[in-house]
């Protein structure tokens, strides 16, 4: 099983991560597009790197905002893994400028 990162191991990771927070268990970030469809459009994007990663976050979609929670479920809580797939929704919304 992924190995839990501890506390400090988080912080050094989100020094990264200037959009993300943590919230408990969770990195979490919250992009706002310019329309739904745009939100639609990253959260697709967002879905084929998930799959490649076989890293999947919770997606909250309302109207034009996508709040993304990153955790590892089956260690029950952050593992190298969140902060990786992290960089990669940065990436996402960077390409389409967000
Ligand atoms: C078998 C497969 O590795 C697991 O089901 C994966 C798929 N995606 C996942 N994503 C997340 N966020 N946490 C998991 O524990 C997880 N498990």
């Amino acid at each position: 099983m992924a190995q839990l990162l501890t506390d400090g191991e988080i912080d050094t990771a989100l020094a990264d991560l200037s959009q993300w927070h943590r919230a408990g268990d969770a990195l979490v970030r919250t992009i706002e597009a310019p329309t739904f469809l745009d939100a639609i459009a990253l959260v697709d994007k967002v879905a084929v790197v998930a799959e490649e990663m076989n890293h999947h976050p919770d997606i909250d979609i309302r109207w034009r905002k996508v709040t993304f929670l990153l955790s590892t479920h089956s260690a029950g809580g952050i593992t190298a893994s969140d902060p990786a797939l992290a960089h990669r929704i940065d990436q996402e919304a960077r390409r389409v400028g967000l």
